[in-house]
């Protein structure tokens, strides 16, 4: 299957779970395309789609909105696995979810929803971005765990594999 992998992310911390996705999608044999949100025009030459973004300020990011509002009944027609990564700190925080997830994956009829632990680094943080991780007491680190990640895009390449239910 052609399968595209696209995931919004400000700092790359969402990216290299992308990354991770892609490959093992890859590695199970399918034909993965890797393209930012911003930078899909449409979904039609694709068979399935992963889509993937951080989270700000209890929001998914807005690349990954854009291309769901542009392409809302194009992706609702095929596969869609949606993940989301932010809650950082060791149990993860923000334990709450963003507020636009279930609606987004109601919209595109996500498959699968899963949320990894995500990665902070002051140092890239702009000044408001600095004042917001402060207020929502957000711990520096990377808290990302590729095994879990994936496990999970094993679970995808497989649902992907398996045959289509024949329409009788
Ligand atoms: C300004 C800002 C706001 C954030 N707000 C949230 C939030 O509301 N919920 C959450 O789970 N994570 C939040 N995070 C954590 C990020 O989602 C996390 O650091 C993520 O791994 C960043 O991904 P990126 O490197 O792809 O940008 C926030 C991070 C920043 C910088």
């Amino acid at each position: 299957m052609r399968v595209l992998v696209t995931t919004a992310s400000r700092h790359g911390g969402t990216r290299e779970i992308g990354d991770a996705v892609a490959e093992v999608v890859a590695a199970a044999g399918h034909d993965v395309a890797r393209v930012d949100p911003d930078d899909v025009e449409h979904v039609d030459g694709y068979d399935a789609v992963v889509l993937g973004s951080a989270v700000y300020a209890g929001r998914l990011a807005v690349a990954l909105r854009d291309l769901v509002d542009r392409q809302t009944e194009q992706l609702a027609a095929r596969p869609v696995y949606l993940f989301w990564s932010g809650p950082v700190g060791v149990p993860p925080l923000p334990a709450s979810e963003p507020d636009d997830v279930r609606t987004v994956a109601e919209r595109v009829g996500a498959r699968d929803v899963a949320v990894f632990s995500g990665r902070l680094r002051r140092e890239e943080l702009g000044l408001a971005e600095r004042a917001l991780v402060a207020m929502i007491h957000a711990e520096e680190g990377d808290f990302r765990d590729f095994e879990e990640v994936e496990e999970w895009a094993g679970r995808v390449a497989r649902d992907l594999s398996r045959p289509a239910p024949s329409r009788t």
